[in-house]
């Protein structure tokens, strides 16, 4: 059978520190700002019931009004480091941060095209001061890129005639130079997350993504860029040909989160999640349901324990300020992540059997395992059935370690924790202090 040429140059999990830093993230921030965000999904008392930052697609716009609103946009409260200061609060350690969306509008001064924030009344390099700002507050900063462009003349959706490729071609070597720049003028970005990268010119170009991938990673050293930026030479996108995942982790977890671990084929993975039911700009209405603080707690402990990291996106308001329901969110999560991020940081997969009661969560290289309880039982007895080879040492609240927790062996693998009486209002972490014992597990026979 013929080798694929463009396709996964690595099978399995990045080994190297930068990607070990990424895996043990456990909770971050995507930020989705720019023109779109003045419109808030609104034109002349209509709303676009869309995603507010596609508005720009809707029939209801006229290019001519979208394409000039940029001359407006003159965010005065503006100030990256409080953003930063508000993420750093909310306990993320990780920000992906649009420079530049699908309507080609650049949050940095690029050398490339002329429809960037130099050209604006606001004039301030917002990439250079966010990427400052975020990294003085210790949160790594990862730039979100949408390949597809709206505004540049050269981009095609379909390579057809020869016109289209060589548009197509100018196109290829523009997102090239624009991503240089990038990286060039902003060396603290440690990864790329790319967007708009569906259509059958992109697809077409699979060669050209495995080269600028590997150039990108040449240029920047450890950078990490997930599956949705590549394409094989067949067109295929996140898993090649021979069903090996392109990137360095897996990035198609939009507003979805994994069932199981099997679902997540040993790769590494996030998720990213709106509050709303959908949009990622600023929306002046949030149609449908907003999710709560324990919601978005719930969502990153499901996404911790099932070896991930959990995302959630929020989008400034026009004058650089955030709505209060993200303010309120950010405060409240990072409440609970102050007392309980040692369950979430630097964790991973447990591998035990999943219990009602809620998730667990597994320190790399630590004997301890967590419980993120989220679901008292009325007789507030916790099931616990540690994976083969592992015992149960000891047990104690997070917030009580000097308090054991009562452990009642059941059948032959299993324990009861019983809780004290008392009123859990918040989710609350366990910890499981284990040690090797009990029955061995396959392999361990197999090596005896
Ligand atoms: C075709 O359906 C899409 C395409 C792109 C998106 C974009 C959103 O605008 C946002 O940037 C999200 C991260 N991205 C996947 C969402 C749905």
């Amino acid at each position: 059978p013929k080798v694929l040429q463009h396709g996964a140059h690595r099978v399995g999990k990045r080994t190297d520190v930068e990607m070990a830093t990424w895996r043990g993230y456990g909770m971050g921030q995507f930020i989705h700002w720019g023109v779109y965000s003045l419109f808030g999904g609104e034109l002349n008392g209509n709303y676009y019931n869309g995603a507010a930052e596609w508005i720009r697609s809707w029939k209801d716009m006229p290019n001519g009004v979208y394409d000039s609103a940029y001359k407006q946009f003159n965010p005065s409260s503006f100030d990256a480091t409080q953003w930063a200061k508000m993420a750093k609060q909310m306990g993320v350690r990780y920000v992906t941060f649009t420079t530049k969306h699908h309507d080609g509008f650049c949050l940095w001064p690029s050398k490339y095209t002329d429809y960037t924030i130099a050209n604006s009344p606001c004039k301030k390099d917002i990439v250079k001061q966010v990427v400052d700002a975020y990294t003085k507050e210790g949160i790594d900063v990862y730039l979100y890129f949408s390949i597809m462009d709206w505004h540049n003349p050269d981009w095609r959706y379909d390579l057809k005639t020869k016109e289209d490729s060589v548009a197509f071609e100018r196109f290829k070597l523009f997102t090239k130079k624009q991503l240089t720049e990038l990286l060039q003028q902003y060396p603290q970005t440690k990864g790329l997350w790319f967007d708009g990268t569906w259509d059958n010119s992109w697809k077409k170009s699979g060669a050209f993504t495995d080269t600028l991938e590997q150039y990108l990673k040449t240029l920047h050293p450890g950078l990490i860029i997930g599956s949705r930026f590549r394409a094989d030479e067949f067109g295929n996108r996140h898993v090649d040909a021979t069903g090996v995942l392109m990137g360095d982790y897996e990035q198609g977890w939009e507003r979805k989160i994994p069932k199981t671990y099997a679902d997540v084929h040993g790769n590494d993975w996030d998720c990213v999640m709106t509050i709303p039911e959908n949009g990622w700009g600023y929306q002046k209405k949030w149609l449908g349901h907003w999710k709560t603080t324990n919601e978005i707690l719930e969502m990153t402990a499901q996404c911790v324990s099932l070896g991930g990291n959990f995302v959630l996106n929020f989008g400034p308001k026009p004058d650089g300020t955030f709505r209060p329901e993200e303010v309120e969110i950010a405060k409240e999560a990072g409440e609970w992540m102050k007392i309980n991020n040692a369950a979430i940081y630097n964790c991973e997969y447990a591998g035990w059997e999943k219990q009602d009661w809620g998730y667990y969560t597994k320190k790399t290289n630590e004997n301890k395992v967590y419980m993120i309880v989220f679901n008292v039982p009325v007789s507030r007895s916790l099931k616990v059935k540690p994976s083969k080879n592992t015992l149960v040492d000891k047990a104690y609240l997070l917030t009580a370690p000097g308090k054991t927790l009562s452990l009642e062996k059941l059948d032959y693998d299993a324990s009861f924790i019983q809780l004290p009486s008392a009123q859990y209002k918040q989710p609350f972490v366990i910890v499981l202090e284990t040690k090797e014992g009990g029955e061995k597990s396959d392999e361990q026979k197999a090596k005896t």
